[in-house]
């Protein structure tokens, strides 16, 4: 007797302006996986060693791109090492997945912590391993290893996180390097080895509420940049009059988004940043004009302007005048050749879902 269930999860926006590493809202905009588990299809998955047929929609971003190998697709490599971490070498006999993926790859809307998200959750039900939520996070946190895009992908909303302080033994496990966690991309044998499992309650957060007034314009080029590529022009250190600058305006602005009616003059201030925005304006054309010039004066209706985690995106919150907002971003882009999409989101409320069909 076959199973089937679909999971979905939402894209993400992290940081918010001064919330580096720490804000994220969960964006309606769902990677979905549709599974079918029936040993009757046994035959069908054959083509990979791990029992696994991976097939993406053709409308999915990626679909040209993304390995369909179940150890190197990162949805079911994560999923791989979850279940391995519980005893469990290879998926069912019979596994087949379907993903769609609106989320833009490498564009900073959370597409790898969908991916990761989507991942421990699916080991967790093909296993029937049972975790809850906050354990999965701890999954998801060996891999994506800041906790911003991973718990609002996770549970949805408005978030702030942090990682527990964890013991010298705990700090071992959990900075062994990647390649060591996720099965490696072998085309050779399994080598029965279980990886190592993560601490236990590593994440902590907080779920803050949202003026349902405020919507997401994502403004998102049509280049990738990758998370680490950005992470990698951030210093080492930073000045206490830039920690100060950034923590006085995350107090503020996680109330000031819950506020009714919302107040462009708390929010757009409460908005800046100084700790990744100025360095990652050397790999995105424009950064600077584009945050510095589209304001509330200049634009009625928008509250506040960042970069959407780790870029290339730009995220507007406004309650009106979207399409005019997105317009102008669009036009300065386009001064540096660079074209650009636009979306218009609602906040994802609810994190990511399983729903069984049979
Ligand atoms: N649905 C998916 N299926 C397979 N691989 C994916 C999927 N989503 C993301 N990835 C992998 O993650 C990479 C993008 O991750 P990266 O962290 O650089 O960007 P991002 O998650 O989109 O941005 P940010 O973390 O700033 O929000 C892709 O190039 C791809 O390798
Ligand atoms: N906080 C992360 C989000 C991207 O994953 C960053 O800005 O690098």
């Amino acid at each position: 007797m076959g199973r089937s269930f679909k999971l979905s999860v939402p894209a993400s926006s992290a940081n918010i302006g001064p919330g580096y590493d720490v804000l994220g809202i969960g964006l309606a905009l769902f990677l979905t996986l549709e599974v079918s588990i029936d040993p009757k299809n046994a035959a069908l998955s054959n083509d990979d060693r791990n029992n696994c047929k991976l097939s993406y929609t053709p409308e999915s971003d990626g679909y040209a791109t993304v390995p369909l190998a179940s150890d190197e697709n990162l949805i079911t490599r994560t999923a791989l090492y979850v279940l391995r971490c519980s005893g469990i070498r290879s998926f069912p006999s019979g596994t087949q997945i379907l993903v769609h993926n609106p989320i833009p790859l490498g564009r900073g809307l959370g597409s790898s912590g969908a991916a990761v998200v989507a991942g421990v959750m699916l080991a967790n039900e093909v296993g029937q391993l049972h975790f809850s939520k906050q354990r999965m996070l701890d999954y998801c946190l060996m891999i994506e290893r800041h906790p911003d895009n991973i718990t609002a992908a996770m549970m949805g909303g408005f978030v702030g996180s942090f990682l527990r302080d964890l013991t010298p033994q705990e700090v071992e496990r959990r900075e062994i390097p990647l390649a060591e966690v996720l099965p490696e991309p072998s085309g050779g044998e399994d080598t029965g080895l279980v990886p190592p499992l993560p601490p236990t309650d590593i994440g902590r957060h907080v779920k803050y509420n949202w003026n349902d007034k405020i919507k997401c314009i994502a403004i998102i080029p049509d280049f990738e940049l990758s998370t680490s590529d950005s992470r990698g022009v951030l210093p080492q250190a930073y000045t206490t009059k830039d920690l100060v600058f950034n923590l006085q305006r995350l107090a503020v602005l996680t109330t000031a988004l819950t506020l009714d009616p919302p107040n462009a003059d708390l929010i757009y201030p409460a908005m800046q940043d100084r700790v990744h925005q100025p360095y990652r304006k050397t790999l995105i054309p424009g950064l600077t004009d584009i945050l510095s010039s589209v304001t509330p004066q200049t634009h009625p209706g928008l509250l506040g302007i960042c970069l959407s985690g780790a870029g290339p995106t730009i995220l507007a919150l406004a309650t009106d005048n979207f399409e005019d907002i997105a317009q102008e971003i669009i036009n300065r882009f386009s001064k540096k050749d660079v074209t650009c999409t636009w979306r218009l989101l609602a906040l994802a409320h609810d994190g990511a879902q399983v729903s069984h069909s049979s």
